[in-house]
């Protein structure tokens, strides 16, 4: 497999068509979903010459958790619909690489479970754990504790979800619910008290419309560690952010899958990147595809970015193989684009190297 592209074509022949389509859709008329995609192709590069160097060094840390490049998987649902192996190869996957994976809270594996495979394979795995915010406070809390023991290093809340997107492509094909055997076992144990336990219904994990910054500050009392927001596109919401003492912010529009006809992320970073002035660590996802994307993200404020649709590819074309794979190929890919550039390291990629 030679790109990303190459690797959906392999995972879409392997994948129920209602499953890919769960996977690669997005809201309503899709314009955001393409737009993350065409947004990156229409920026144009300026390289630097004569100032590189023989060897590049990829690796970043962010907020205390070294990662060996800049890419990081970003959190998505239900591995174990992509590939039997699911989130453990995902996860091995990303362990391998040395990168950091948000796992989703709507994995279809236990946290713990998880975090064990991670460290078959690295003694100190980068595992942060995303949050849906449960309006049941107390539900929330016990989620918390379960991925602080299992050892995770920081929570991302996503704050784009105050209801679900409305992906017509799901409601074409009817899928509402997982296959049998498959559960969002984040909330399995927790939830059988609340709602019998039926964990398999994809809407199971109540989005609420009611959230505000107190449940940020609320989520910061519960936990030493850093919290993340993401799903962030506005400017003042990120100078909020700095204002709440979040501890970084994912600039994000759920890859197209939330509010259709938002901004493609990379359209939005410059503003976000000048309202948090360095403040915190900024990260991006949507649409990254090739290294140059990387490059145009990095160079536009971001400190580091995340894959989504790419990794479930991966994860559905060849398991652990395939998620090592297409992360090994954005590397070396992203490490050729910073050679070209004249950049050794990826703090050295400037604003102005980036044309409209
Ligand atoms: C199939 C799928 C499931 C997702 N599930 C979640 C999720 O559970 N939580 C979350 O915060 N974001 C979720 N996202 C959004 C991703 O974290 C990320 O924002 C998006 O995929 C980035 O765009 P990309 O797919 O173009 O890389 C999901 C995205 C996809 C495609
Ligand atoms: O599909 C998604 O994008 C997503 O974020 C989600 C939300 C709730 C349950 C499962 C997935």
């Amino acid at each position: 497999m030679r790109t990303i592209a190459e690797f959906e074509a392999a995972a879409r022949e392997r994948l129920d068509p209602a499953h890919y389509d769960y996977f690669a859709g997005g809201a309503q008329d899709e314009i955001t979903l393409r737009e993350n995609e065409t947004a990156f192709q229409k920026l144009r590069l300026i390289p630097r010459v004569l100032r590189g160097s023989d060897k590049r060094d990829l690796s970043v840390t962010l907020l205390g958790t070294p990662s060996s490049m800049p890419i990081l998987v970003a959190p998505t649902a239900f591995h174990r619909l992509a590939h039997p192996d699911g989130e453990l190869a995902t996860a091995r996957a990303a362990a391998r690489a040395g990168t950091i994976m948000i796992v989703s809270m709507a994995a279809t594996t236990a946290i713990e479970d998880i975090a064990a495979a991670a460290r078959e394979v690295a003694p100190d795995p980068g595992l942060w754990f995303q949050l849906y915010l449960q309006p049941d406070l107390e539900f929330t809390e016990a989620i918390v504790r379960r991925a602080e023991a299992a050892g995770v290093k920081a929570f991302v809340v996503t704050v784009d979800s105050p209801v679900l997107g409305r992906r017509e492509r799901d409601d074409r094909n009817a899928f509402h619910d997982l296959p049998p055997g498959l559960f969002v076992e984040n909330l399995r144990n927790i939830g059988e008290n609340r709602s019998g336990g039926n964990t398999s219904h994809v809407r199971e994990i109540v989005m609420s419309a009611g959230l505000n910054w107190d449940h940020i500050a609320w989520l910061r009392s519960k936990t030493k560690l850093p919290v993340l927001i993401k799903g962030l596109l506005h400017a003042e919401d990120a100078r909020l952010a700095v204002h709440h003492g979040v501890a970084g912010i994912v600039v994000s529009n759920h890859g197209g899958r939330q509010l259709d006809t938002v901004p493609a992320t990379i359209d939005v970073l410059p503003e976000i990147a000048a309202a948090v002035g360095g403040a915190l660590p900024v990260l991006l996802d949507g649409g990254i595809r090739r290294g140059t994307d990387v490059v145009k993200a990095l160079a536009l404020g971001a400190d580091a970015v995340g894959v989504g649709r790419p990794v479930v590819w991966g994860l559905a074309a060849g398991g652990r193989e395939g998620v090592s794979e297409t992360l090994e190929m954005l590397r070396a890919d992203f490490d050729q684009a910073l050679a070209l550039c004249g950049g050794r390291h990826p703090a050295d990629l400037t604003p102005d190297q980036v044309r409209r």
